[in-house]
């Protein structure tokens, strides 16, 4: 089977080396020239572990091409994933179909193998399915024949290759039995080892997307909201989620507080969500979301506030180190990432912002170029009078007092990850705040 892949960024181009690596002749097709170029040197242009010993060793045995040409998987492809972006519309709220859309139309045009399946994973407003099924019968070409099923994807970055070769289930959405046969063949091999396999339509398929990044959203803006409340009256936020998590019908994970959530999915997805429900008429019914959303993006002006206070409320000129730009470790992606936005704001109210990140600096020099950006921890902290961690990556979570105490210029520190042992920093002299903690000055 010939699969084709359409959009090779963080999502298409693990699909495609995965698909590789399932057995499979795989395409990416992007509009991307320097990202096609790169990948056909079987380097990948971003971070994802594990992702470039994949595409090299695909790109190697032939297996897997890309091209910018639509052209060439037009009359090769049985299986077309759609794979491209869905970004926050510009200057509103609902997810952007421009890229879905017109990645479809030039799909369709081409495609003159019969009997070809095109599959949408990229993450869309209920309805786009069903939409897309009738363009797609209205825009194929003579003769062929052409159907659409929506197999939403759930892997997040950081762990891209594992989720995609081992999910933890998979949902496809079809109007077909052949069609739905079709994706069983695809992946065969993840359902040999019992991955829970959901068959339903478009609708639940393209909801149950959104409905998981919504839930994931909100049980980090309920604990953030507790934050708010032990940063009051005292309490630890961390004993909190700890002992509610014993709960298994609550779970401890996804339950960190802190700076909250941010990157390319969670933050435009719960938007899109509300704004398509609203839509649809149901202006009530996901209206939370937005509470979720203003808990969230207020952790970042207590990260703020915190800086503040630790300075006396005097940050012009003063150096402050950020610690972790990226979304989250193991990502170099600074789409809507709260550290970056931290960063930003404290640069914005004069402080002289040097930032490290092991893999988001460059990403982010692109949307900040006036932000400082230093090679290692060493420089961004080397006479800081404050050190503000924003993304736990594991060489931040290891530091102790001692590694930075001959390096800063006063020893003050936000944590914003709540990932270091308070008493400790504070036992060796540092002035210490974390978020979801009381700060006693
Ligand atoms: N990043 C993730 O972890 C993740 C996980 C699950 C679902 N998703 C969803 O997957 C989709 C893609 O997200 P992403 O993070 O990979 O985005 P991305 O911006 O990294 O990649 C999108 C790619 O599509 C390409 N593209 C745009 N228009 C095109 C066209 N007409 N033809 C061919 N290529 C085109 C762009 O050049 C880009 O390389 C989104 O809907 C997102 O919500 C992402
Ligand atoms: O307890 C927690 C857990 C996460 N986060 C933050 O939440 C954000 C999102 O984290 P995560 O969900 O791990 O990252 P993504 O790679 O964006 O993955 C999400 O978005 C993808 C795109 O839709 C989905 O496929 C995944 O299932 C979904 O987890 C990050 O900023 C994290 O720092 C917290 O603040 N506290």
């Amino acid at each position: 089977m010939n699969i084709s892949v359409i959009g090779t960024g963080y999502l298409g181009a693990t699909h495609a080396a995965c698909m590789a690596e399932l057995g499979f002749d795989v395409i990416g097709v992007d509009v991307d020239p320097e990202k096609i170029d790169s990948l056909s040197r079987g380097e990948l242009p971003f971070h994802e572990p594990g992702l470039p010993e994949l595409i090299r060793k695909h790109v190697d045995s032939g297996r897997l091409r890309f091209t910018t040409d639509m052209s060439e998987v037009g009359a090769w492809g049985d299986v077309h994933f759609i794979a491209v972006g869905t970004p926050q519309v510009k200057g509103g709220t609902g997810a952007d179909l421009t890229y879905v859309d017109a990645a479809t139309t030039s799909l369709v045009r081409s495609i003159t193998k019969s009997g070809a399946l095109i599959v949408g994973k990229s993450t869309v407003p209920v309805g786009t399915a069903a939409r897309l099924y009738d363009l797609v019968q209205q825009q194929k070409n003579p003769g062929v024949e052409l159907s659409l099923a929506w197999n939403p994807e759930f892997l997040r970055e950081g762990f891209a290759v594992e989720d995609t070769l081992r999910p933890d289930r998979l949902v496809v959405g079809t109007r077909t039995e052949a069609d739905e046969a079709k994706l069983r063949e695809v992946y065969a091999e993840a359902l040999g080892r019992d991955t829970p396999w959901v068959s339903t339509d478009f609708e639940t398929a393209e909801l149950v997307k959104v409905a998981a990044n919504a839930f994931l959203a909100t049980k980090i803006s309920f604990i953030n909201a507790f934050a708010e409340v032990t940063e009051t009256v005292g309490g630890d936020i961390s004993t909190l989620a700890d002992a509610i998590g014993f709960d298994d019908r609550i779970g401890r994970k996804f339950l960190n507080a802190g700076v909250g959530f941010g990157g390319g999915c969670l933050p435009k997805d719960i938007r899109a969500l509300q704004t398509r429900v609203a839509e649809l008429g149901l202006d009530h019914s996901m209206k939370f979301l937005d509470e979720i959303d203003q808990i969230n993006l207020r952790r970042r002006k207590k990260a703020v506030a915190r800086a503040f206070e630790l300075l006396d409320q005097d940050v012009v000129g003063k150096k402050i180190a950020v610690l972790g730009i990226t979304f989250k470790p193991l990502s170099d992606d600074v789409r809507d990432a709260p550290g970056l936005d931290v960063a930003a704001r404290l640069f914005n109210a004069g402080a002289d912002v040097q930032v490290y990140d092991p893999e988001g600096n460059k990403n982010a020099a692109k949307r900040y170029p006036r932000l400082g950006y230093v090679d290692s921890l060493t420089e961004a902290v080397k006479d800081a009078e404050l050190v503000v961690l924003t993304t736990e990556w594991n060489e931040f979570k290891a530091l102790t007092p001692a590694d930075l105490q001959d390096l800063v210029a006063a020893k003050r520190f936000v944590d914003a990850r709540n990932v270091l042992p308070a008493a400790e920093w504070e036992a060796a002299g540092w002035t210490f705040a974390q978020l979801g903690r009381k700060f006693n000055g």
